[in-house]
């Protein structure tokens, strides 16, 4: 026997491990998933078999009459699920039984939090997989050869899950793998036909392929074929009429291992010319890595002529709609068709318009009614959907419109542009955002003065990808969108012209503050503030660039601009000041109060500390300025 073939014990990466311990903890009094766990890598085994079997002609005919099987004994203390599907060579097993390639496997496992009931359902749906298996087994094997190697290439895993798992080869006639339970005591009363047929039709009826169940000696010795548990009619070939809400439900749970129900569902066959149909589901709730894993587009499969082909990608399913759910069954697209030429497949990119379209459909008939259904949506998703503001320019003014936001005048992330433009003060045609880093310094915003004195409404935009929305998002139903801290407000056509006084002092502070800012200017826009900070229409906001920073790019430096309220009673006293270092001092106090007020960071925050102890000092009777040492501990 050569060294690879020689049977070896194995370690797992201690991220199995980890997981195997939580998920068994969290999970107990949720057994019943690790049948539908199993079940669905069966059935995803069979589906891999018939795709390759399309292009590879050895595999030809072994495609045909694929089932799952399902066999118990009660008296060994066994269950065992076992597909003839594409099997798994010794690489295979070792990669996929011994590591979790899943990217987001440290984060989720950071996420966990100890409480038995949110992990579990953190857990669900980060999709427990086979390792679901040690909730209700002490020991497991897998049986199994890979449909194109010869039957002495097969492979035997074993372990209790417990940091280990054991390796060897062995022959083995059939392809596929053979799943074998060793359940612990506790567990044993699932060693019945009623419990498993139970457990089979609720999380897996809808199973495109035969799920058979048996008992070990029982039909052998009866001669009778085992009996099909579930309704393996592909769900979403069925017509509306046949199907109610439950089986809809009933295959999102099977599809998605999500037990939430889906908010709705849209089901089309599409006739004609070019035939397919379309199921899609949106989900309640968001997976947990929805907004890491931009690229992980696993909710939407893709069939030709029932026979799974892939999860569709960005051919089928935009970015900005991956938390969509379903299934789309081509007949018309050819079945040995490549995923290269799928790219550019033209019936494919009619499906993708009709995905687009009738997701928004169901996400805009959610607004409509509003509620409870609406509020999960748009608190989920709507981060992602507003990724499709900047991604797709077609349906940018519609997807625009499905969005929602805190302002000003409401505290709840409820404000859509219609209703904002509906409620637009007289004269009004502007749409005005604020964006921010916290609704609390939105809110706080002395940006806000100008606009709440002429009773206008502001959105207050602090998603982080808001910057890029407004970015992209110049226009709505034709009013422009423009930030409440751009330089230029015209809020009123009869704003007076600042006096001559009020221009030198802006004058004096420029010169005090030198490089550090652009323009300072005296305006009307502040009420209760003595100044603030002030972006050029064109540069990038002080919240764009701080983001950019964050995520490691080069931002050039550009100089924020500030703008004074000249009535401020402070101003009014930096205009009588005759000491120049003192007029300094408080010019350098009033740029920095500014930046903080915006959420931005100060160039010398220990300077800034040090300036307003020297203020307080004062008005508390002391000298008026502070010593080095107090500077120092600042
Ligand atoms: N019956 C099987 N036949 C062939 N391969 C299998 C079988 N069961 C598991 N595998 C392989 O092991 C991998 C890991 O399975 P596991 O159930 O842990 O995760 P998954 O199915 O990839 O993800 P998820 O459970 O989140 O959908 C599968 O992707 C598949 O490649």
């Amino acid at each position: 026997m050569s060294e690879a073939n020689a049977p070896e014990t194995r370690r797992f990466d201690t991220e199995v491990h980890q997981l195997l311990k939580l998920m068994i903890n969290a999970l107990y009094s949720n057994r019943e998933i690790f049948l539908r766990e199993l079940i669905s890598n069966a059935s995803d085994a069979c589906d891999k078999l018939r795709f390759e079997a399309l292009t590879n002609e050895s595999l030809k005919g072994l495609d045909q009459d694929l089932a799952v099987d399902v066999r118990f004994d009660a008296e060994a203390g066994t269950l065992t699920v076992c597909d003839r599907g594409i099997g798994m060579s010794r690489e295979e097993v070792i990669d996929n039984l011994g590591t979790i390639a899943r990217s987001g496997t440290k984060q989720f496992l950071e996420s966990l939090s100890g409480d038995k009931q949110k992990d579990a359902a953190l857990i669900g749906q980060f999709g427990v997989g086979f390792y679901s298996a040690f909730i209700v087994a002490s020991e497991v094997s897998v049986e199994t050869r890979r449909a194109d190697e010869p039957a002495a290439k097969a492979v035997r895993w074993t372990s209790s899950g417990e940091g280990e798992y054991q390796l060897e080869p062995i022959e083995r006639e059939a392809q596929g793998t053979t799943i074998t339970l060793t359940l612990r005591d506790e567990h044993k009363d699932l060693l019945s036909e009623w419990q498993l047929k139970r457990i089979i039709r609720h999380y897996s009826n809808h199973i495109a392929f035969p799920i058979r169940l048996s008992e070990a000696g029982k039909d052998e010795a009866k001669d009778e074929a085992p009996e099909t548990v579930n309704d393996s009619k592909a769900l979403w070939a069925r017509a509306k009429s046949e199907l109610s809400d439950e089986d809809y439900q009933e295959f999102y749970t099977s599809l998605t291992g999500d037990e939430e129900k889906p908010l709705s569902w849209a089901h089309h066959h599409v006739e004609g010319s070019q035939r397919y149909s379309l199921l899609l589901y949106l989900p309640s709730q968001a997976p947990f890595d929805m907004l890491i894993n931009r690229d992980e587009r696993e909710g939407v499969k893709l069939y030709i002529q029932r026979v799974f082909i892939m999860d569709a990608a960005e051919q089928v399913v935009p970015r900005y709609l991956r938390f969509m759910r379903g299934v789309i069954d081509s007949a018309d697209l050819p079945l040995n068709i490549s995923r290269e030429i799928l790219q550019d497949d033209p019936l494919l990119k009619k499906i993708r318009a009709t995905v687009i379209k009738r997701s928004l459909d169901l996400i805009e008939r959610l607004a409509e009614e509003g509620g409870e259904a609406w509020e999960k949506f748009h608190t989920a998703f709507g981060s992602v959907l507003k990724e499709g503001v900047i991604e797709d320019f077609e349906q940018r003014e519609r997807i625009a419109s499905l969005l929602r936001f805190a302002s000003s005048k409401s505290d709840d992330e409820g404000v859509g542009l219609d209703a904002y433009i509906d409620n637009m003060a007289e004269g009004q045609d502007t749409i005005w955002y604020l964006t921010a880093d916290s609704l609390k310094v939105a809110k706080n915003s002395p940006h806000l003065e100008a606009f709440r004195k002429r009773g206008i409404e502001v959105l207050l935009l602090t998603d982080r990808i808001d910057e890029w929305l407004v970015a992209h998002l110049h226009e709505y139903k034709g009013k422009q969108l423009k930030s409440a801290a751009s330089g230029k407000l015209d809020l009123d056509t009869d704003e007076a012209e600042p006096d001559e006084s009020a221009k030198t002092l802006a004058g004096r502070i420029k010169q005090v503050l030198g490089e550090q800012v652009g323009n300072v200017t005296a305006g009307s826009r502040l009420t209760d503030s003595p100044g603030c900070i002030v972006s050029d229409d064109n540069a990038m906001s002080l919240q764009m660039q701080k983001m950019l920073r964050q995520a490691g790019q080069d931002v050039p430096d550009s100089k924020p601009d500030l703008e004074i309220n000249a009535g401020h009673p402070l101003l009014q006293a930096m205009a009588d000041e005759t000491d120049e270092a003192r007029f300094g001092e408080l010019s350098q106090l009033l740029f920095d109060q500014a930046l903080l007020a915006e959420g931005g960071e100060l160039a010398d925050p220990a300077g800034y500390v040090r300036r307003v102890n020297a203020l307080l000092v004062n008005a508390l009777g002391g000298k008026g300025e502070s010593s080095e040492d107090d500077a120092a501990s600042a």
